[in-house]
């Protein structure tokens, strides 16, 4: 699949030169690309999604950077690293051009010194692929999408010679340059995971959902909790204790601190937060929520990939084990906006994903009261719900509700209404819920049947938003469950990388 290209700069006017040949089991080639040099091609079709390259990078230092590199020829390809120092991508990295509309994106991996390539939608024999410079370019650019593909039959005209320097991307830019996504949610990738990151580094910011009417009095106030008192005849009973709360599904976070006590010396002090207190996040944990974020975001663009609305809502496995276990929730689980296949306009992806969990949460108590052992629950993607993964098209609504119902007839075991009286596996109790855009107010009003314990979303819908914008439905007088909300902070940038990311949506549809 070699091409030749004709009056590279670096080869003087009549050269012809063959573009070299590569091995790459992702179906990638190099080419020489209409006034670009030399660029990345797909020899076949290419999903989206699709991790294509991995590029180790070869560091050098500042100084020695100012010293040597930049008066090189390199200085045409290296870039800031994270810790300030100078970064030239080998592989096929250093070859990708620039688009205004690239098809790929790429998050840098400091731990492993590397920066990993992926697609950002289905990729067509031979389409070029490129990724996002950023907006402070140093040549003219050609844009992909204004390219004729060809196979190297006519001569082509070889931009070769409008190179500067990507160092010249400044501090600000490279927040913004072609990384939002890096940088809304890989930069925690760093430190221990333990150490609580104070308020103000958060990426999100908490809405305060505390009514007005609350006294200061009442937020100085300790949080209470209804306390049942065991008197165990003998040490050795304690695990049957337990055991019989994680059975009578009572075994909720707030028990934790029981098992703290199991093998504490007495007296053991048990210091509930405040009412009202924000729980203070470690980076570990701000790390979990990037990834959910990176999650959701896939999901809609997979959506909008399918002709659907791009808004999607996913619910991790909960960060903390205890959780983990006391909701049963072993796998995540996503849904995306389904009304544009089913026309049904009540088929937010919100909606879909309360109904998917609750029917997960029901089936994972059904088994498990058949088992004692916590039992696996499978991710279900409302997009493509089926259990024959090899099915490639979104199911319809109908198929969802098959699918759903194809679990098999479900009996109620004493356990399971046990769980359902208490509230303990009630819809998304104790879970965490992320979304793309805010949700609508019919949304939000589901969210709060659902007994959510948080909700994060990424783009305010300022004209429909239940969850801050139009109204904040967990913060409405007289409601009975209040959920946290958390809005991405999001800088300057993002509207423009949120069209680029193909995740923009009507500023008045409801999300
Ligand atoms: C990192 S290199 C990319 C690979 C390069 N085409 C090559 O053959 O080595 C960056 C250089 O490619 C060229 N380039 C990249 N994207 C371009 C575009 N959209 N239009 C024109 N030239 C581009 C510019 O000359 C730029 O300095």
């Amino acid at each position: 699949m070699e091409s030749l290209a004709k009056s590279s700069p670096g080869a003087g006017p009549s050269v012809v030169r063959k573009a070299p040949e590569h091995l790459n089991s992702s179906g990638l080639r190099i080419e020489y690309a209409n006034g670009k040099g030399r660029g990345v091609y797909a020899c076949r079709e290419i999903p989206a999604q699709t991790l294509i390259e991995v590029s180790p990078v070869l560091l050098f230092s500042a100084a020695e950077y100012e010293e040597h590199g930049k008066h090189t020829v390199l200085d045409h390809y290296t870039f800031k690293w994270r810790d300030g120092r100078m970064a030239l991508a080998l592989g096929l990295g250093s070859l990708f051009n620039h688009s205004q509309r690239p098809n790929v994106s790429y998050t840098i991996d400091t731990e492993r010194e590397a920066i990993r390539y992926t697609t950002t939608r289905r990729i067509l024999p031979d389409e070029e692929l490129c990724i996002f410079y950023g907006h402070k370019l140093w040549f003219d650019p050609v844009d992909a999408a204004d390219c004729i593909i060809s196979n190297g039959a006519e001569e082509r005209e070889d931009g070769w010679g409008g190179l500067a320097n990507l160092t010249e991307s400044d501090e600000d830019n490279e927040e913004t340059n072609g990384l939002p996504e890096d940088w809304l949610f890989d930069r925690f990738n760093e430190g221990k995971p333990h150490d609580n990151v104070p308020e103000e580094e958060l990426p999100f910011t908490r809405l305060k959902l505390t009514p007005e009417d609350v006294e200061e009095e009442d937020m100085d106030s300790i949080r209470k909790e209804e306390a049942w008192v065991v008197d165990l005849p003998d040490p050795k009973y304690t695990a049957t204790m337990l055991k019989w709360l994680k059975q009578s599904g009572f075994d909720t976070p707030t028990m934790a601190h029981l098992k703290r006590l199991k093998s504490a010396l007495w007296p053991t002090i048990y210091a509930p937060r405040k009412k009202y207190e924000p729980e203070p996040w470690s980076r570990g944990k701000v790390r979990w929520a990037c990834e959910a974020m990176k999650e959701v975001v896939k999901a809609a663009r997979a959506a909008g990939e399918k002709g659907e609305l791009p808004i999607a809502a996913y619910v991790p496995v909960p960060f903390d084990e205890e959780t983990k276990v006391a909701t049963r929730m072993f796998e995540p689980i996503s849904a995306h906006d389904l009304r544009r296949s089913a026309c049904h306009p009540l088929r937010h992806c919100i909606i879909n994903l309360v109904r998917a969990v609750g029917e997960l949460r029901a089936s994972s108590t059904h088994s498990a009261s058949k088992s004692p052992a916590p039992q696996m629950t499978p991710l279900v993607d409302m997009a493509s719900p089926s259990p024959n993964p090899t099915q490639e098209s979104p199911l319809a609504v109908d198929q969802v509700d098959a699918a759903l119902s194809s679990r098999g007839p479900q009996t109620p075991s004493t356990e399971s209404q046990t769980d359902a009286q208490n509230g303990a596996h009630y819809l998304l109790t104790s879970l965490t819920l992320f979304t793309t855009h805010e949700p609508c107010i019919m949304c939000s009003m589901a969210l709060l049947h659902s007994r959510v314990k948080e909700v994060f979303y990424l783009f305010p819908m300022e004209k429909t938003g239940g969850c801050g914008s139009v109204t904040c439905v967990p913060r409405l007088e007289g409601v009975n469950h209040r959920y946290a909300v958390n809005r991405w902070k999001l800088g300057d940038e993002v509207q423009k990388w949120k069209e680029r990311s193909e995740l923009a949506i009507d500023e008045v549809c409801d999300a």
